[in-house]
């Protein structure tokens, strides 16, 4: 596809929640905007290097925000609210000097979780919109705490009946639904994503009308949802944005050529993915079982352990299992999960790795963590049945035997010839959704006229 010339008069600007599973989607949401030929610019906070995509569709606007040091000291509420000052002074800063230079912005898509930038951009007088990161049956679910339709605290034998849902145990749930004293004041945060969406000119999902076709009817009896997803990097998918390979945005360095060179190496579908997002943080002791389970199983490993995870690494594993496996840091998830040698991901199931191994046909074995992850494990197991779901003990880890066991129902036999059957028909539906006139497609085309529309009236 090419890139319209010269249209760019309408200019939207791009506020996401500054980690890395936030980030990815709205990026990519704005390249396919940008492509349509509406300037985009998105914001960025960090003050770590960023490695940034070479494809110029979109442009980058900095504001810095209290320094890594300084935010060591803070609680969660300090740094929220010292975020949330620090965007109140500097966007109406940036959309004064846009209006400047004679790029008046007409538009502001902010994540979900900030609402209070409803209001920010009304002040400043620009249309507001609400871009949501999770799954619809998620944000189904906080819509139903938010409309006071699920009774909490959760008794933990029941089973939960939502409209437009599979029947879902009480652990399917987000985890911020099911263990409220554990993350205290968590879940009426995510309820309040729905508190003034009546008031929100466009409301995005990063999903697709099949994917969720059930829930999706239901939220859209609801609100006027847009489903615009899946939000992955064009050349796994439609091939309509040249060069669109990588989401573009790193906050961790990814060990890039180790990885690529590791994967080259290995047979078709023999190595198991390992990794669980940005910020999951698993115990030691289910480090270990999973460390052993893999090693069980004796297949190759690719595993992603974070900077601050490595300290949980069992002792000598590493060097016990250098024949079979590699550890790093980070990796170009994308380029991992589309390698020929890739046979499975074992995820945490944060929504953007689901879409990811969904658009990219890699059987998962999911290993949910927390928040929405039990949900979208739920979904990949037993409603898109493109993976199998591990077993918790009485104390909450899953045992190496566990681990072992599911891998080798995703890498071999009858399961996994199902899974990869299924597998391979969602990545054709998501491909569908968003090529030239698919579904996803046409709700980022509708929303670009009426953007163009709404900018050309206020001129
Ligand atoms: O080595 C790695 C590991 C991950 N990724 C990328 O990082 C992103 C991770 O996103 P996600 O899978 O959604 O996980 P989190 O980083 O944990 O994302 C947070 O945000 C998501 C969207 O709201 C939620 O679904 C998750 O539960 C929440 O933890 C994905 O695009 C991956 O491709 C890499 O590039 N390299």
């Amino acid at each position: 596809m090419e890139r319209i010339q010269g249209a760019a008069e309408t200019h939207v600007l791009i506020l996401p929640f500054p980690i890395q599973g936030h980030i990815n989607p709205m990026l990519q949401f704005s390249k396919r905007v940008a492509c349509k030929g509406v300037k985009v610019t998105l914001i960025t906070f960090s003050d770590k290097q960023f490695t940034k995509g070479e494809d110029g569709l979109v442009s980058f606007e900095s504001i810095s925000n209290t320094s890594e040091e300084s935010r060591k000291d803070m609680g969660v509420d300090d740094r929220m609210k010292k975020f949330q000052d620090t965007v109140r002074v500097k966007l109406p800063e940036i959309v004064a000097k846009h209006g400047e230079s004679g790029f008046p912005v007409s538009c502001l898509i902010y994540d979900s979780m900030m609402p209070w930038a409803l209001e920010l951009a009304r002040k400043i007088g620009i249309s507001p919109a609400s871009f949501f990161t999770q799954s619809c049956a998620v944000c189904a679910i906080y819509y139903a705490v938010h409309e006071g339709k699920l009774n909490i605290p959760i008794d933990d034998q029941a089973s939960v009946s939502l409209e437009g849902m599979p029947p879902i145990e009480v652990y399917d749930l987000p985890s911020f639904v099911y263990d409220m004293d554990k993350y205290p004041g968590a879940l009426s945060h995510l309820a309040s994503q729905f508190l003034n969406i009546g008031e929100v000119d466009w409301i995005f999902y990063n999903t697709f009308d099949i994917l969720e076709e059930e829930v999706v009817s239901r939220m859209e009896s609801k609100c006027p949802i847009r489903l615009i997803g899946p939000t992955i990097p064009s050349m796994y998918l439609d091939k309509r944005l040249e060069d669109d390979k990588d989401y573009g945005l790193n906050l961790f360095q990814p060990n890039t050529e180790t990885c690529m060179e590791w994967l080259d190496t290995k047979e078709t579908c023999s190595v198991v993915y390992v990794a669980f997002g940005s910020i999951a943080a698993l115990g030691e002791k289910q480090m270990e079982e999973l460390a052993q389970g893999l090693n069980m199983s004796n297949y190759y490993f690719l595993w992603v352990v974070r900077e601050s995870e490595e300290k949980k690494i069992p002792r000598k594993f590493v060097q016990e299992t250098s024949e079979k496996g590699l550890l790093v840091t980070w990796c170009p998830q994308l380029r991992v999960l589309a390698h020929r040698s890739v046979g499975c991901f074992m995820t945490h199931c944060g929504w953007n790795s689901t879409l990811e191994a969904l658009s990219l046909e890699v059987p998962m074995v999911a290993m949910p963590q927390w928040t929405d992850q039990p949900t979208n494990a739920k979904f990949v197991a037993d409603v898109w049945k493109v993976g199998v779901r591990v077993k918790v003990d009485a104390e909450g880890t899953v045992r190496k035997e566990e681990i072992e066991k599911c891998l080798r129902q995703v890498m071999e036999g009858e399961t996994a010839n199902e899974i990869r059957k299924n597998s391979q028909n969602w990545k054709k539906l998501a491909k569908e959704a968003v090529e030239e006139g698919g579904s996803s497609d046409k709700n980022i085309e509708k929303f670009v006229e009426e953007l163009k529309c709404s900018s050309n009236v206020t001129k």
